[in-house]
C-alpha cells in the first residue's frame, strides 16, 4: 500500500509520518500547503515533500492508493476532490466539519473509498457504544458531556463530543444542547450541557455524565498520546484500500480487525 499523509507539519500528520515509519508503511508523500515549513527528517528518506498546490497531480505521478488526511475543513475539501480526480482513497480525521464539508466528502465518495472518523481510537469507538446504552438504560438521568483538549485545537466543541452528542439523541430522541451556562442559566429539563476546555497540552479527554437524583455515572476515554489516532488512522487506511466506492465508517474497520 502507498500512502500519502497531508498536513505534515501539523501535531497529527508528524505522529502519522511517525507512526507509519515505525511499522515499515509505505509513504511516498508528505503533503503541506507550506512544503518549506515540514521537518524533513519527521519523513523516511524516500519519502517525497511536496506542496498541497501540486498534489493533484502527485497523487497520479506516484500511484498512491491511500491518502490519510489530518488537516482543516477547507483543505480537507480540496484535497478529497484532488483524491475522487486521482482515485485515490481518503481516510480523514479532520474535525470542524460543516454540512458543506460533509457534502465534498460525499462528492468524493461517488468516485472513491472514502473514511471519515471524529476519533481513531478504540476506546472511544467502544465508549460511543457505552454512552449510548447508558442513555437509554437511564432515560430520565440528567446528561452533560465534558471535553477537553490542547490549547492549539480550533474547533469546539470536539468532533468526538459531537458524534457522542449523536449517540445520546438517538438513544433518546434529539434534545437541545447547551453549549456553556453563565449568569441566570438554570438547567432545563432534557437539555444536555456540553462544555469544552482548552488548556496546555491536554491530548484529548471526554467525560459523559449520567445523573440521576442520587446516584452519578461518568463515562470517561482518556488519550494519552496522539499515537492512538495516528494507529487507527493506518489500520483504517489498510482495511480501506481496494474497496469500491463509498462512504465507510471506522466502526466498520474494527469489527473486522477485532
Ligand atoms: N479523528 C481523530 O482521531 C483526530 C482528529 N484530529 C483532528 O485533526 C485535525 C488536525 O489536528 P492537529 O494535527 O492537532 O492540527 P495542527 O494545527 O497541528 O495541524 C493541521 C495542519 O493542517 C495543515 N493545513 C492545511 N491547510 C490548512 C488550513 N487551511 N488551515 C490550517 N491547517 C491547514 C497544516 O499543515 P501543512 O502546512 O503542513 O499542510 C497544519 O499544520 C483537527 O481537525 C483535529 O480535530 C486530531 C487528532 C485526532
Ligand atoms: O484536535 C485534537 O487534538 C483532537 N481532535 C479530535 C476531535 O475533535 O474529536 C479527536 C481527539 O479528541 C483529538
Amino acid at each position: 500500500m502507498r500512502l500519502a499523509v497531508t498536513g505534515a507539519s501539523g501535531r497529527m500528520g508528524g505522529e502519522v509520518l511517525a507512526a507509519a515509519a515505525d511499522r515499515d508503511a509505505s509513504v511516498v508523500l508528505a503533503v503541506s500547503s507550506d512544503a518549506d515549513t515540514v521537518d524533513p527528517t519527521s519523513a523516511e528518506a524516500d519519502t517525497e515533500i511536496v506542496a498541497d498546490a501540486d498534489l493533484p497531480a502527485a497523487l497520479a505521478a506516484h500511484e498512491v492508493d491511500v491518502l490519510v488526511d489530518f488537516t482543516a475543513p477547507a483543505a480537507l475539501a480540496d484535497y478529497a476532490a484532488a483524491c475522487a480526480d486521482a482515485g485515490v482513497a481518503l481516510v480523514t480525521g479532520t474535525t470542524g466539519l460543516t454540512d458543506e464539508h460533509r457534502a465534498a466528502l460525499a462528492d468524493a465518495a461517488d468516485s472513491v473509498p472514502v473514511l471519515h472518523a471524529p476519533n481513531f481510537s478504540k476506546g472511544v469507538a467502544v465508549l460511543h457504544r457505552l454512552v449510548g446504552d447508558a442513555a437509554a438504560a437511564l432515560a430520565d438521568y440528567d446528561v452533560e458531556l465534558v471535553e477537553a483538549h490542547h490549547d492549539g485545537k480550533t474547533d469546539a466543541p470536539s468532533g468526538t463530543a459531537l458524534s457522542l452528542l449523536d449517540a445520546v439523541d438517538d438513544a433518546r430522541g434529539e434534545s437541545p444542547r447547551v453549549h456553556g451556562r453563565e449568569g441566570e442559566a438554570p438547567r432545563r429539563e432534557g437539555e444536555i450541557g456540553v462544555h469544552a476546555v482548552r488548556a496546555g497540552d491536554v491530548t484529548g479527554m471526554h467525560e459523559v455524565w449520567l445523573a440521576g437524583g442520587r446516584e452519578e455515572l461518568r463515562l470517561t476515554h482518556r488519550a494519552e498520546s496522539r499515537r492512538v489516532f495516528a494507529e487507527g488512522a493506518l489500520d483504517a487506511a489498510a482495511w480501506l484500500a481496494g474497496r469500491d466506492a463509498g462512504e465507510y465508517s471506522f466502526a466498520e474497520v474494527l469489527e473486522v480487525g477485532a
